[in-house]
């Protein structure tokens, strides 16, 4: 029988931020940080270590409060944590003395939750390690897991802080398509902080980069998906997102091309 969890939730949240600053005492990590995420966009953060990306995600996930300025989720004034709203951190965090079926299924009401746990782990391509513990898992397994522990929640915006970043290349890549295939056919919005450009060029519909507490390059990636690291047009855009990132002048042909 077709039951209600098993459907994708109706539409991604639209989240709007509006002079978003943060400070931790006298440090003034976030300045004024404004955004606009359309309802199933995915959209990815980048920017030098410590400009403040994780606190932007912590802020959005409801994990922190801000200074000044207004967060804004699917239309409405955003305060405390909400259910629809999760957020995937660089390690999976998951329980060691709980098995992986019993990770995922946590907060959930009892009833049907090993169900939901269990559709949740086969979205992910681990219906078969349901009954493992966590210790036996390798790390591209344990962000699986991680990933159906945000996914049982069916939720409408999905936050990333890093989390394939401890991965290897190539596990990294096969997660980038589980992660772009399940947001496909799940239509939550997407904010991806990453360190790495490529991956935010290979799944992003915007690559936005914060600097100096604020967003300064807003750069849509007009890419066809599934998108081939290495092809040309790939090459070239993150390249010019690179440049910036890292501070470099534009070359001849990017001032050219602007
Ligand atoms: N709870 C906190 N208390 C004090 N300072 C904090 C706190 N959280 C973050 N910071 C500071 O805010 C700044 C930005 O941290 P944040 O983790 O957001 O950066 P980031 O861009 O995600 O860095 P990285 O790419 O290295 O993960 C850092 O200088 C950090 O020390």
């Amino acid at each position: 029988m077709q039951r209600d969890w098993m459907t994708p939730p109706a539409a991604g949240l639209g989240v709007r931020v509006e002079a978003l600053g943060k400070r931790f005492g006298e440090r003034v990590v976030l300045d004024d940080i404004g955004l606009d995420v359309r309802p199933g966009e995915f959209v990815a953060v980048v920017g030098r270590s410590g400009c403040g990306k994780s606190t932007l995600l912590r802020l959005l996930a409801g994990l922190e409060t801000p200074t000044t300025g207004e967060i804004a989720l699917g239309g409405a004034p955003s305060g405390a944590r909400r259910d629809d709203v999760r957020i995937m951190f660089q390690e999976a965090r998951l329980l060691p003395w709980r098995t992986v079926l019993q990770n995922v299924q946590l907060g959930l009401d009892a009833g049907d939750a090993p169900a939901r746990a269990r559709h949740a782990l086969a979205q992910v391509g681990l219906a078969d390690r349901a009954g493992d513990w966590p210790a036996v898992l390798s790390g591209g397994q344990r962000q699986r897991v991680a990933l159906a522990r945000a996914l049982v929640h069916r939720p409408r915006l999905l936050l990333l802080d890093e989390p394939l970043g401890a991965l290897d290349a190539l596990t990294r890549i096969e997660m980038q398509r589980l992660i772009e295939s399940l947001w496909r056919e799940q239509r939550f919005t997407a904010v991806l902080v990453t360190h790495d450009v490529a991956e935010a060029v290979a799944l992003a519909d915007r690559v936005l980069l914060v600097e100096d507490g604020r967003v300064t390059l807003d750069e849509p990636v007009a890419l066809a998906r599934p998108r081939a690291h290495g092809s040309p047009a790939f090459a070239e855009l993150e390249g010019r997102v690179l440049a910036r990132v890292l501070g470099e002048p534009p070359s001849a042909a990017d001032r050219l091309a602007a």
